[in-house]
């Protein structure tokens, strides 16, 4: 496969094409409901909320092929993506090496991911990736250690403890070097466990980073139960908070909250400097652990400059909802000696809230005549996000 942008550097195979024979359930597990959806969109949730630019390549039941690649196409089609689906194997290493087949030309990062890790956060995606970028050659694998005490048994029978100091828990993704990986799976002579042992088999060395308690692996109905009170207890209120200052500039126009004013100086900035709509992407973003505008868009990107700002929101709640959340609502306050913002301030609301779907309420004051608003030569726009599931 050819033909991706030149940043794609990444590819994540997701494998789910596992039967889920611990679990138990009539359906194979990636297919299985949690939480209104399947564990395979929910890990794809995961997969394309991280900020490497990647290729997705899910890997399914031959006979799920279909409702795998619509459910990834939901996914993507809102996160925006670049999306393989293809047939898995009878064990999870011939479903790995399924989708090692169709790594696009370009890509330097293989990261191999259980669907069945339904919950892992895109930080861990994000951390695994950028270990593998840094070039060392090694293989990257979360680990996390173990936190009970370990036993060696005969049966029922107690052997020995086992010193536990230097062992630990791993997860995925497990991420590699594009050309190793690839040989180490055409040189495989056995079935391994995880990628890791399949590349150190082949000579490559393995280094861990972080793991995380919600990358947890879904093996048992109790694992599925946990993952159902992790969604309903944790993630279903959420709030975040963005703030965004700007230097006021006379040689451009000002756009505030998504309006025009005229005979008011504009704010500097690389796209149209609408400091309101800026705080409530970062505001929205943060709420739904995204990151940041400045990882997400680029505060330098080329197609950017002078871009309406209203782009960026609308990426940002296409990122928003595509994680599964809706927005509650948002609140704004700007804080400058101009423009007057009570004189234009239902006009924000209501052009701010058909951005965003949602309630938006803007309110303003000044700094009293302190700082660099006191002073007037700049704005500083506050805003506050309230999201749910
Ligand atoms: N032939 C296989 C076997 C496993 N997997 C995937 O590998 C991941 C981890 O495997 P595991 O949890 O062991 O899943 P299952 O093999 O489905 O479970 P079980 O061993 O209980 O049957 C899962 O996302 C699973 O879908 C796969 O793609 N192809
Ligand atoms: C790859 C893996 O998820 C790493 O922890 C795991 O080894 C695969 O699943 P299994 O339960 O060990 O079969």
């Amino acid at each position: 496969m050819s033909g991706l942008p030149d940043e794609v550097r990444v590819a994540v195979v997701v494998v789910a094409a596992g039967g889920g024979t611990r679990l138990g359930q009539a359906q194979p597990k990636a297919f299985v409901e949690l939480h209104g959806a399947t564990i395979l969109e929910h890990a794809l949730r995961g997969v394309f909320a991280a900020t490497h630019p990647a290729q997705v390549i899910v890997v399914a039941p031959h006979a799920l092929v279909a409702r795998a690649r619509a459910i990834a196409e939901h996914v993507a089609g809102v996160a925006s993506g670049h999306l393989s689906v293809v047939a898995g194997g009878e064990t999870r290493q011939l479903s790995v090496s399924a989708g090692l087949a169709v790594l696009a030309d370009g890509v330097e990062a293989v990261l191999v991911h259980d669907a069945a890790r339904a919950l892992t956060p895109s930080a861990l995606i994000d951390r695994v990736a950028s270990v593998v970028l840094e070039g060392g050659g090694a293989g990257v694998i979360p680990a996390s250690p173990v936190v009970d005490t370990v036993k060696r048994v005969d049966g029922d029978r107690v052997v020995e403890a086992v010193d536990r100091s230097d062992l630990v828990h791993v997860q995925t993704p497990q991420g590699f070097p594009r050309d190793a990986l690839v040989a180490a799976y055409a040189a495989a002579g056995e079935d391994y466990t995880d990628d890791a042992a399949l590349f150190a088999a082949a000579g490559g060395a393995v280094v861990t980073v972080p793991g995380e308690p919600r990358a947890f692996k879904i093996t048992t109905p109790w694992d599925l139960n946990r993952a159902e009170h992790l969604l309903d207890a944790g993630a279903r209120i959420r709030t975040g908070v963005g703030v965004d200052a700007h230097r006021y500039d006379d040689a451009v126009p000002l756009w505030l909250g998504g309006v025009y004013f005229p005979d008011e100086p504009g704010l500097d900035g690389h796209s149209d400097g609408d400091a309101v709509i800026h705080a409530i992407c970062d505001a929205l973003l943060s709420a739904a652990g995204l990151g940041d505008i400045g990882s997400r868009f680029g505060s330098a990107a080329p197609e950017f400059a002078g871009a309406p700002s209203e782009v960026f929101l609308r990426e940002t709640l296409a990122l928003v909802e595509g994680a599964g959340f809706r927005v509650g609502n948002v609140v704004v306050q700007i804080i400058a000696n101009r423009p007057r913002v009570s004189a234009r301030r239902l006009e924000m609301e209501a052009r701010l809230g058909e951005l965003v779907g949602a309630p938006v309420s803007v309110a303003g004051t000044t700094s009293d005549g302190l700082g660099f608003t006191g002073r007037g030569e700049g704005l500083v726009a506050i805003a506050n996000a309230l999201l749910a599931r």
